[in-house]
Protein backbone atom coordinates (compact mmCIF):
# COMPACT_ATOMS: atom_id res chain seq x y z
CA UNK A 1 0.00 0.00 0.00
CA UNK A 2 1.64 3.49 -0.84
CA UNK A 3 -0.31 6.44 1.40
CA UNK A 4 0.55 9.97 1.52
CA UNK A 5 1.52 11.64 4.79
CA UNK A 6 0.66 15.43 5.24
CA UNK A 7 -0.67 18.29 7.23
CA UNK A 8 0.79 22.15 8.67
CA UNK A 9 4.13 23.09 8.31
CA UNK A 10 5.41 21.83 11.78
CA UNK A 11 2.56 19.94 12.67
CA UNK A 12 4.31 16.89 13.16
CA UNK A 13 4.65 14.81 9.60
CA UNK A 14 8.81 13.87 10.31
CA UNK A 15 8.01 12.66 13.95
CA UNK A 16 4.70 10.52 12.49
CA UNK A 17 6.93 9.07 10.01
CA UNK A 18 9.77 8.45 12.01
CA UNK A 19 7.03 6.29 14.02
CA UNK A 20 5.50 4.80 11.09
CA UNK A 21 9.28 4.17 9.66
CA UNK A 22 10.11 2.03 13.30
CA UNK A 23 7.24 -0.40 12.70
CA UNK A 24 8.94 -0.88 9.30
CA UNK A 25 7.27 1.75 6.66
CA UNK A 26 9.50 2.88 4.49
CA UNK A 27 9.23 6.74 4.17
CA UNK A 28 10.03 9.04 1.13
CA UNK A 29 10.28 12.36 2.12
CA UNK A 30 9.57 15.34 -0.02
CA UNK A 31 11.48 17.95 1.75
CA UNK A 32 14.61 15.50 1.07
CA UNK A 33 13.95 15.51 -2.44
CA UNK A 34 13.45 19.04 -2.78
CA UNK A 35 16.82 19.70 -1.70
CA UNK A 36 18.12 17.09 -3.57
CA UNK A 37 16.74 18.49 -7.11
CA UNK A 38 18.65 22.01 -6.97
CA UNK A 39 21.81 20.30 -5.93
CA UNK A 40 25.07 21.66 -8.09
CA UNK A 41 24.70 20.47 -11.35
CA UNK A 42 20.62 20.33 -11.45
CA UNK A 43 18.78 21.97 -14.28
CA UNK A 44 16.48 23.53 -11.55
CA UNK A 45 19.56 25.19 -9.31
CA UNK A 46 20.55 26.52 -12.94
CA UNK A 47 16.56 27.96 -13.18
CA UNK A 48 16.81 29.57 -9.85
CA UNK A 49 19.98 31.06 -10.40
CA UNK A 50 18.61 32.51 -14.38
CA UNK A 51 15.04 33.81 -12.15
CA UNK A 52 16.23 35.00 -8.70
CA UNK A 53 19.93 36.18 -9.69
CA UNK A 54 23.50 34.44 -9.39
CA UNK A 55 23.53 36.23 -5.48
CA UNK A 56 21.22 33.46 -4.54
CA UNK A 57 24.20 30.79 -4.45
CA UNK A 58 27.11 30.44 -1.76
CA UNK A 59 30.67 30.71 -3.18
CA UNK A 60 30.97 27.05 -3.42
CA UNK A 61 27.78 27.33 -5.55
CA UNK A 62 25.23 25.69 -3.67
CA UNK A 63 21.66 27.10 -3.18
CA UNK A 64 21.46 29.97 -0.12
CA UNK A 65 18.23 28.44 1.17
CA UNK A 66 18.19 30.53 3.93
CA UNK A 67 17.81 33.51 1.10
CA UNK A 68 15.80 32.42 -1.32
CA UNK A 69 13.37 31.84 1.77
CA UNK A 70 13.57 35.17 2.69
CA UNK A 71 12.51 36.03 -0.70
CA UNK A 72 9.65 33.37 -1.71
CA UNK A 73 8.35 33.35 1.81
CA UNK A 74 7.55 36.92 2.17
CA UNK A 75 6.50 37.34 -1.78
CA UNK A 76 3.76 35.01 -3.47
CA UNK A 77 4.97 35.91 -7.05
CA UNK A 78 8.20 34.60 -6.22
CA UNK A 79 7.12 31.63 -4.60
CA UNK A 80 4.71 30.44 -7.27
CA UNK A 81 8.20 31.32 -9.48
CA UNK A 82 10.23 28.91 -7.80
CA UNK A 83 7.22 26.03 -7.54
CA UNK A 84 7.09 26.48 -11.30
CA UNK A 85 10.68 25.35 -11.50
CA UNK A 86 10.69 22.80 -8.60
CA UNK A 87 7.40 21.17 -8.38
CA UNK A 88 8.18 19.17 -11.85
CA UNK A 89 11.19 17.82 -10.42
CA UNK A 90 10.09 16.59 -7.26
CA UNK A 91 7.03 15.01 -8.38
CA UNK A 92 9.23 13.18 -10.72
CA UNK A 93 11.89 12.00 -8.69
CA UNK A 94 8.90 11.16 -5.76
CA UNK A 95 7.32 8.99 -8.31
CA UNK A 96 10.42 6.82 -9.55
CA UNK A 97 11.40 6.51 -5.71
CA UNK A 98 7.84 5.59 -4.80
CA UNK A 99 6.75 2.91 -7.42
CA UNK A 100 10.74 1.87 -6.79
CA UNK A 101 10.21 0.76 -3.14
CA UNK A 102 6.49 -0.62 -3.66
CA UNK A 103 7.44 -2.57 -6.55
CA UNK A 104 10.55 -3.98 -4.52
CA UNK A 105 8.53 -4.26 -1.53
CA UNK A 106 5.19 -5.71 -2.42
CA UNK A 107 4.30 -6.50 1.02
CA UNK A 108 5.71 -2.85 2.90
CA UNK A 109 3.81 0.25 3.60
CA UNK A 110 5.39 2.82 1.92
CA UNK A 111 5.04 6.09 2.91
CA UNK A 112 5.65 9.48 1.09
CA UNK A 113 5.41 12.75 3.28
CA UNK A 114 4.49 15.64 0.88
CA UNK A 115 3.79 18.96 3.06
CA UNK A 116 2.15 19.94 0.13
CA UNK A 117 -0.04 16.91 -0.82
CA UNK A 118 -3.32 19.18 -1.03
CA UNK A 119 -2.63 22.50 -2.19
CA UNK A 120 -0.30 20.83 -5.19
CA UNK A 121 -3.43 18.05 -5.82
CA UNK A 122 -2.29 14.97 -5.57
CA UNK A 123 -4.35 13.35 -3.94
CA UNK A 124 -5.04 10.97 -6.84
CA UNK A 125 -1.77 9.33 -6.88
CA UNK A 126 -2.26 7.68 -3.12
CA UNK A 127 -4.33 5.01 -1.99
CA UNK A 128 -5.20 7.10 1.10
CA UNK A 129 -3.69 9.93 3.22
CA UNK A 130 -3.18 10.71 6.59
CA UNK A 131 -3.17 14.00 7.85
CA UNK A 132 -1.36 15.28 11.25
CA UNK A 133 -3.18 17.53 12.78
CA UNK A 134 -2.52 19.71 15.95
CA UNK A 135 -4.82 23.13 16.42
CA UNK A 136 -3.08 26.12 14.75
CA UNK A 137 -1.94 27.53 18.20
CA UNK A 138 -0.21 24.56 19.17
CA UNK A 139 1.13 24.62 14.86
CA UNK A 140 2.29 28.50 15.80
CA UNK A 141 4.10 27.03 19.52
CA UNK A 142 5.83 24.50 18.11
CA UNK A 143 7.09 26.63 15.26
CA UNK A 144 8.14 29.38 17.09
CA UNK A 145 10.08 26.95 19.58
CA UNK A 146 11.54 24.93 16.51
CA UNK A 147 12.68 27.72 14.27
CA UNK A 148 13.36 30.49 16.70
CA UNK A 149 11.10 32.99 14.77
CA UNK A 150 8.24 35.41 16.21
CA UNK A 151 4.75 34.75 16.02
CA UNK A 152 4.22 37.55 13.22
CA UNK A 153 6.79 35.05 11.14
CA UNK A 154 5.58 31.84 12.46
CA UNK A 155 1.58 33.08 11.26
CA UNK A 156 2.84 34.06 7.86
CA UNK A 157 4.55 30.89 7.06
CA UNK A 158 1.16 28.74 8.02
CA UNK A 159 -0.86 31.22 5.79
CA UNK A 160 0.79 29.99 2.82
CA UNK A 161 -0.65 26.55 3.70
CA UNK A 162 -4.24 25.18 2.91
CA UNK A 163 -6.00 25.47 6.38
CA UNK A 164 -4.85 22.95 8.61
CA UNK A 165 -8.73 22.07 9.63
CA UNK A 166 -9.59 21.78 5.83
CA UNK A 167 -6.98 19.41 5.93
CA UNK A 168 -8.16 17.60 8.17
CA UNK A 169 -11.70 17.52 7.04
CA UNK A 170 -10.15 15.76 3.41
CA UNK A 171 -8.20 12.74 5.28
CA UNK A 172 -8.88 8.95 5.17
CA UNK A 173 -6.88 8.93 8.85
CA UNK A 174 -6.12 12.09 11.15
CA UNK A 175 -3.67 11.54 13.70
CA UNK A 176 -4.12 14.50 16.95
CA UNK A 177 -0.46 15.14 17.62
CA UNK A 178 -1.22 18.24 20.28
CA UNK A 179 -0.76 15.83 22.92
CA UNK A 180 2.17 13.81 24.13
CA UNK A 181 4.20 11.63 22.16
CA UNK A 182 2.91 8.43 23.85
CA UNK A 183 -0.74 9.33 22.69
CA UNK A 184 0.79 9.93 19.28
CA UNK A 185 2.24 6.54 19.23
CA UNK A 186 -0.52 5.40 20.25
CA UNK A 187 -2.96 6.27 17.42
CA UNK A 188 -0.11 5.03 15.37
CA UNK A 189 0.11 1.54 16.90
CA UNK A 190 -4.50 1.65 16.22
CA UNK A 191 -3.43 2.74 12.44
CA UNK A 192 -0.80 -0.19 12.11
CA UNK A 193 -3.07 -3.17 13.88
CA UNK A 194 -6.48 -1.99 11.29
CA UNK A 195 -4.13 -2.04 8.08
CA UNK A 196 -3.34 -5.61 9.65
CA UNK A 197 0.15 -4.45 8.91
CA UNK A 198 1.47 -6.62 12.14
C1 LIG B 1 12.43 28.24 -0.08
C2 LIG B 1 13.32 27.11 0.42
C3 LIG B 1 14.65 27.08 -0.34
C4 LIG B 1 13.62 27.41 1.93
O1 LIG B 1 14.41 26.36 2.44
P1 LIG B 1 14.51 26.08 4.03
O2 LIG B 1 15.63 25.09 4.20
O3 LIG B 1 14.64 27.39 4.74
O4 LIG B 1 13.11 25.46 4.47
P2 LIG B 1 12.56 23.94 4.21
O5 LIG B 1 12.76 23.57 2.78
O6 LIG B 1 13.11 23.05 5.26
O7 LIG B 1 10.98 24.10 4.39
C5 LIG B 1 10.42 24.16 5.70
C6 LIG B 1 8.91 24.09 5.60
O8 LIG B 1 8.43 25.26 4.89
C7 LIG B 1 7.25 24.91 4.22
N1 LIG B 1 7.37 25.20 2.79
C8 LIG B 1 8.40 24.92 1.96
N2 LIG B 1 8.11 25.26 0.71
C9 LIG B 1 6.86 25.77 0.75
C10 LIG B 1 5.99 26.25 -0.24
N3 LIG B 1 6.37 26.24 -1.53
N4 LIG B 1 4.76 26.70 0.15
C11 LIG B 1 4.38 26.67 1.44
N5 LIG B 1 5.17 26.19 2.43
C12 LIG B 1 6.38 25.74 2.08
C13 LIG B 1 7.04 23.38 4.39
O9 LIG B 1 6.12 23.12 5.43
C14 LIG B 1 8.40 22.90 4.79
O10 LIG B 1 8.34 21.71 5.53
C15 LIG B 1 12.63 25.72 0.29
O11 LIG B 1 11.55 25.63 1.20
C16 LIG B 1 12.11 25.41 -1.12
O12 LIG B 1 12.89 25.16 -2.00
N6 LIG B 1 10.75 25.43 -1.32
C17 LIG B 1 10.18 25.18 -2.62
C18 LIG B 1 10.02 23.70 -2.83
C19 LIG B 1 8.81 23.21 -2.09
O13 LIG B 1 7.68 23.58 -2.42
N7 LIG B 1 9.03 22.37 -1.05
C20 LIG B 1 7.96 21.85 -0.22
C21 LIG B 1 7.92 20.36 -0.23
S1 LIG B 1 7.47 19.72 -1.83
N1 LIG C 1 3.50 15.34 20.33
C1 LIG C 1 4.44 16.29 20.41
N2 LIG C 1 4.64 16.97 21.55
C2 LIG C 1 5.55 17.97 21.64
N3 LIG C 1 6.35 18.37 20.63
C3 LIG C 1 6.20 17.74 19.45
C4 LIG C 1 5.25 16.67 19.26
N4 LIG C 1 5.34 16.24 17.98
C5 LIG C 1 6.29 16.99 17.38
N5 LIG C 1 6.82 17.89 18.26
C6 LIG C 1 7.84 18.92 17.97
O1 LIG C 1 7.22 19.88 17.12
C7 LIG C 1 8.13 20.33 16.11
C8 LIG C 1 7.55 20.04 14.73
O2 LIG C 1 7.55 18.62 14.49
P1 LIG C 1 8.08 18.03 13.10
O3 LIG C 1 9.41 18.59 12.77
O4 LIG C 1 7.92 16.54 13.16
O5 LIG C 1 6.98 18.68 12.13
P2 LIG C 1 6.85 18.66 10.55
O6 LIG C 1 5.39 18.66 10.27
O7 LIG C 1 7.65 17.56 9.97
O8 LIG C 1 7.49 20.08 10.16
P3 LIG C 1 7.77 20.75 8.70
O9 LIG C 1 6.44 21.06 8.09
O10 LIG C 1 8.49 22.02 8.98
O11 LIG C 1 8.59 19.78 7.92
C9 LIG C 1 9.46 19.63 16.38
O12 LIG C 1 10.27 20.48 17.14
C10 LIG C 1 9.04 18.38 17.18
O13 LIG C 1 10.07 17.93 18.03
Amino acid sequence: MIIGLTGGIASGKSTIAKLLADRGALLVDADQVAREVVQPGEPALEAIASSFGQAILQEDGTLNRSALGAIVFHDKASLAKLESITHPAIRQRMQHRIHTYADENPNALVVADVPLLYETNQQALYEGIMVVYVPEAVQITRLMERNTMDEAEAKRRISLQMDIEEKRRRADWVIDNSGSLVETERQIDVFWQNQGLL
